[in-house]
């Protein structure tokens, strides 16, 4: 499966949601880069003008990638595998309500699972792991990265 070739890796976020203040959308993705980066050589810097490896999004519907997102509930977000151009961006649907506490969904949890595929995982059939396929709330706080997901970036880029 796809990986970077590099370990410093940049991202760049270009739209938010009305759900959340600003810095509470930076700060949330700040931490789920650092779930990977805590078990792995990769580092991530957050970048305003120049392209960036990760361009992060909130979108709605049809947003130019030929996924269209499916309202509230369904699908909440998606990323394309390491690659140019579109690889490894991750675009949040934004007809979900985000939140940082527990009710709602929670933007840290989902953004953390997008990056796992932005650095090229697939999803896990263990249950409890973070790339499973679907969602369920955990404490963010107490969030410690699942065994299953932490072999699996390891056997990229250990
Ligand atoms: C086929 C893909 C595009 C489905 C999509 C996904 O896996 N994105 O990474 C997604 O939004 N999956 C939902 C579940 C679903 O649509 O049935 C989800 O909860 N993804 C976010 C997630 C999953 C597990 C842990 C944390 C967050
Ligand atoms: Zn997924």
């Amino acid at each position: 499966s796809p990986k970077w070739e590099k370990t410093d890796l940049t991202y760049k976020i270009l739209s938010y949601t009305s759900d959340l203040p600003i810095r509470k959308v930076n700060d949330a993705i700040k931490r789920a880069f650092r779930v990977w980066s805590d078990v792995t050589p990769l580092r991530f810097r957050r970048v305003y003008l120049r392209q960036a490896d990760i361009e992060i999004k909130f979108a709605r519907r049809e947003h130019g990638d030929g996924f269209p997102f499916d309202g509230k509930g369904g699908t909440l977000a998606h990323a394309f595998p390491p690659g140019e151009g579109r690889g490894g961006d991750a675009h949040f649907d934004n007809d979900e309500k985000w939140s940082d506490v527990d009710q709602d969904i929670n933007l840290f949890l989902v953004a953390a699972h997008e990056f796992g595929h932005s650095l090229g995982l697939d999803h896990s059939n263990v249950s409890g792991a973070l790339m499973y396929p679907t969602y369920s709330y955990q404490n963010p706080e107490t969030f410690k990265l699942p065994a299953d997901d932490r072999r699996g970036i390891q056997k990229l880029y250990g």
